[in-house]
C-alpha cells in the first residue's frame, strides 16, 4: 500500500450527459400523466438527481433520503440507518429512488424496505453506475446508467472521504505506484 492514489477517467462529461438523457427519456415514457416523487439517496446522488429532472419532460415532486452505513467504512453497508427521513408523503405515490452507485446492493434494500412499510403505489429504482460483480442482495434496478468493474469510482456527488464530489466527471481511484516500483508488464 502506498496511501496515494491517481484519479483515472472512467466517464466523461459527455458521456455522462449521454446516459442521463437515455434514462429520462425512458423515465419520462414511463411515468407520463402520473404523479411522480423522485427521491434522492443522500449526499452521492444529489449531482445525478439535478442532471436527471432537468432532462425530464414531465412534472415531479423532489424529495431526500439520508441513510446512514457501518460497512467497512469505504465501500458497503453492513448496517444502514435512515437518519434523514423524506417530509413528502409516500403513501399511495409513484416513487422513483435515484441513486449515484449501487455496490453491494445493502443500502438499496434497506431503503427500500423502509419504503414499502409506507405504503407506496409503486417504487422503481433509477442508479446511475451498478457493480455487478458485487452485488450481495438481488435489487431491481429499473433504470440501469453504467455498469462498471469492481473499481471504486469518485466525482460526479461520489466522494472519498468527501472529497472528490465537485468532479463534473467520473474517475476510478488507483493505487499510486510506489516510487521505483515496475510495472508488472515492464
Ligand atoms: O450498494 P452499497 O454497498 O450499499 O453502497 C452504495 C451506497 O454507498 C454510497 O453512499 P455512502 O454510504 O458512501 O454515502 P454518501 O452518498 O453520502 O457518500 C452510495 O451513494 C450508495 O448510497
Ligand atoms: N465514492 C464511492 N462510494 C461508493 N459506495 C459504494 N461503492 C462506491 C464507489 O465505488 N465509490
Amino acid at each position: 500500500m502506498t496511501g496515494r492514489f491517481d484519479l483515472r477517467l472512467l466517464y466523461s462529461r459527455e458521456d455522462i450527459a449521454a446516459v442521463v438523457r437515455a434514462l429520462a427519456k425512458r423515465i419520462a415514457a414511463d411515468y407520463a400523466g402520473k404523479d411522480l416523487l423522485v427521491v434522492g439517496v443522500l449526499k452521492g446522488a444529489v449531482i445525478f438527481l439535478a442532471d436527471l429532472i432537468r432532462e425530464l419532460t414531465i412534472p415531479v415532486e423532489i424529495d431526500f433520503i439520508g441513510l446512514s452505513s457501518y460497512g467497512d467504512g469505504v465501500t458497503s453497508c453492513g448496517e444502514v440507518e435512515v437518519t434523514a427521513f423524506p417530509a413528502a408523503p409516500i403513501e399511495g405515490r409513484h416513487v422513483l429512488v435515484v441513486e449515484d452507485i449501487v455496490d453491494t446492493g445493502l443500502c438499496l434494500d434497506a431503503l427500500l424496505k423502509f419504503l414499502a412499510a409506507r405504503s407506496p403505489a409503486s417504487v422503481r429504482v433509477c442508479a446511475l453506475m451498478v457493480k455487478p460483480a458485487r452485488h450481495r442482495v438481488g435489487v431491481e434496478i429499473a433504470y440501469a446508467g453504467f455498469a462498471i468493474p469492481d473499481k471504486f469510482v469518485v466525482g460526479y456527488g461520489l466522494d472519498f472521504a468527501q472529497r472528490y464530489r465537485h468532479l463534473p466527471q467520473i474517475y476510478t481511484l488507483e493505487e499510486a505506484p510506489v516510487e521505483g516500483q515496475l510495472a508488472s508488464n515492464d
